[in-house]
């Protein structure tokens, strides 16, 4: 289950960053790349602790959908990247453990408008072929770790971003993709009927699903 989440920052919060972001450091984005994507990497970064990073990842955190559909045990690697004109990141896969942590899931946030850059697409590919995404400015892609992906060159303008890696206390995409099934349906249950005998299944069979695959 790949979910593109809209409006996960206000365009406000992001004018703000973006006004802060022209202003600071960079460095290598080789710096936190595995021994093969160091290959097919080329871009700038700027990894935490900093108090952007901190903000926005704060953020992501509260966010309900992010909540229920990532079910985050840790965030690890979170870090803002950008693409100047002519940069890219080739097809590669993200390590499965950064330090302690295991990659369930990876998010990419934007953070500069669609309308200032061209190209940059991040292409997830899988065995029936790739799908691209051009994530407009607070809205967030969230995908399970396990596909070879690339980020298109950027053509026109620069495209900053944030991603980073999040461990699961449910760790297969299947089990998280049912858990969201089930409260979605549970959830629209409730506001449309209220709190009737087939809300209360739904709650038990959802819970108790969570409780039994939940590892922490
Ligand atoms: O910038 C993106 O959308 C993804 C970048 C990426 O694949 C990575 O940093 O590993
Ligand atoms: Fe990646």
């Amino acid at each position: 289950m790949i979910l593109h989440i809209e409006n996960v920052i206000d365009r406000g919060t992001l004018s703000v960053i973006r006004d802060k972001l022209a202003k600071a450091q960079f460095t290598s984005g080789l710096e936190s790349a595995g021994w093969a994507a160091k290959q097919v990497k080329n871009n700038q970064q700027i990894r935490a602790p900093h108090p952007l990073i901190d903000l926005l990842h704060k953020r992501l955190e509260q966010h309900e959908l992010v909540k229920v559909a990532a079910r985050p045990a840790n965030f690890v690697n979170v870090m803002i990247n950008r693409y100047d004109q002519g940069q890219a990141y080739g097809t590669h896969m993200d390590d499965a453990l950064m330090g302690d942590t295991r990659t369930d899931l990876s998010f990419t946030l934007g953070i500069t408008p669609l309308s200032d850059y061209e190209g940059g697409e991040l292409v997830i590919e899988d065995s029936s072929g790739e799908r691209s995404w051009r994530l407009e400015q607070g809205d967030v892609l969230l995908y399970p770790t396990q596909f070879l992906h690339r980020v298109n060159p950027v053509s026109k303008g620069s495209r900053i971003a944030m991603v980073g890696w999040i461990e699961s206390v449910l760790r297969e995409p299947q089990q998280r993709e049912m858990c969201l099934d089930l409260y979605t349906a549970m959830r629209q249950e409730f506001e449309q009927h209220g709190k009737t005998a087939q809300f209360d299944l739904l709650s038990k069979t959802y819970n108790n699903l969570l409780r039994r695959w939940a590892k922490r």
